[in-house]
């Protein structure tokens, strides 16, 4: 994680998709948590993938789970979530690659986000048979509006870089992961000279409501998250699911 002008990119890096299981939420938690301690002024996510900035959440740790675990990831991905959402320092997602559910929820996360061309990100669960939690699509209804957001979530809609552009998803394209990373550090450079606590302050007013939502319901959010993937059907459809990226891949 190196810091320029106080200004840190996280590079993703768990091939070989950034699939975000319980440890790699706890590295991205802690880092967040680190950048924060060290009044960083800005941080850029993204992916040292050349094609995915991430799967989303790992599949296989909600696929015949163990009780304990399967609560402990889920506690992890909303203590990452939150720390991310609620950071004080300014953030922006170079969207390098394909940022499908969970990528898709980190990106929303930044404040500003840059893609590249030809690739999809969105928030495809209902397509998978699960569904995005509340605070998934809190996310997105507050990036594009509440009608397309539920346009998108309902139909679980996966947008291309310029389908992403036109409907306010993203800020901007880059051509490539250099000039992503460069319009991320414009963006960043042009709050520099904000004062830093009247932006941030301004930006958690903003978010305070989606945030309280889950903070005042972690237990419920839990509960309904348990109880929703240990369905037999939910099971059986995400072992269709494993098997047809497996599928793929062979
Ligand atoms: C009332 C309210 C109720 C609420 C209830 C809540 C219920 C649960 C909520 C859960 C929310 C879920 C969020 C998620 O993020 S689910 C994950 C969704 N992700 C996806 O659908 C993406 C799947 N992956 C892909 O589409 C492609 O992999 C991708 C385009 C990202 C990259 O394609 P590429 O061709 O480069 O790579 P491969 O497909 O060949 O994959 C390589 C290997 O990686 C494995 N893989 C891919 N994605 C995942 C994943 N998300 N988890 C685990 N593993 C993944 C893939 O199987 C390949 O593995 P092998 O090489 O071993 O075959």
């Amino acid at each position: 994680m190196p810091l320029k002008m106080g200004v840190a990119t996280v590079t993703m890096n768990r091939p070989p998709v950034n699939s975000l299981n319980t440890e790699h939420l706890e590295t991205l938690h802690r880092t967040f948590i680190r950048l924060e301690n060290e009044k960083c002024r800005g941080m850029i996510l993204t992916s040292s993938s050349p094609t995915v900035f991430s799967a989303g959440l790992d599949i296989r740790e909600m696929y015949k789970p163990e009780l304990e675990k399967a609560r402990k990831f889920w506690r992890t991905l909303q203590d990452m979530w939150l720390k991310l959402y609620s950071s004080p320092y300014p953030t922006v997602a170079a969207i390098n690659g394909h940022a499908p559910a969970g990528g898709c929820l980190l990106s929303l996360s930044c404040e500003y986000r840059v893609i590249v061309p030809k690739v999809r990100m969105g928030l495809n669960e209902t397509q998978l048979g699960i569904v995005a939690p509340q605070w998934f699509q809190d996310c997105m209804r507050n990036a594009i509006g509440e009608r397309e957001a539920e346009k998108a979530l309902i139909a679980g809609r996966m947008f291309s870089s310029e389908e992403a552009l036109k409907v306010g998803l993203v800020d901007e394209i880059a051509q490539n992961k250099e000039e992503c990373i460069q319009k991320a550090e414009a963006f960043l450079a042009s709050q520099a000279n904000l004062p830093m606590l009247a932006r941030k302050t301004v930006k958690l007013g903003f978010r305070h409501q989606t945030l309280s939502r889950l903070l005042t319901g972690r237990e419920a959010d839990t509960k309904i998250f348990i109880d929703y993937i240990f369905q037999p059907k939910v099971q059986k459809g995400l072992e269709m699911y494993l098997q047809s990226l497996s599928k793929k891949a062979a």
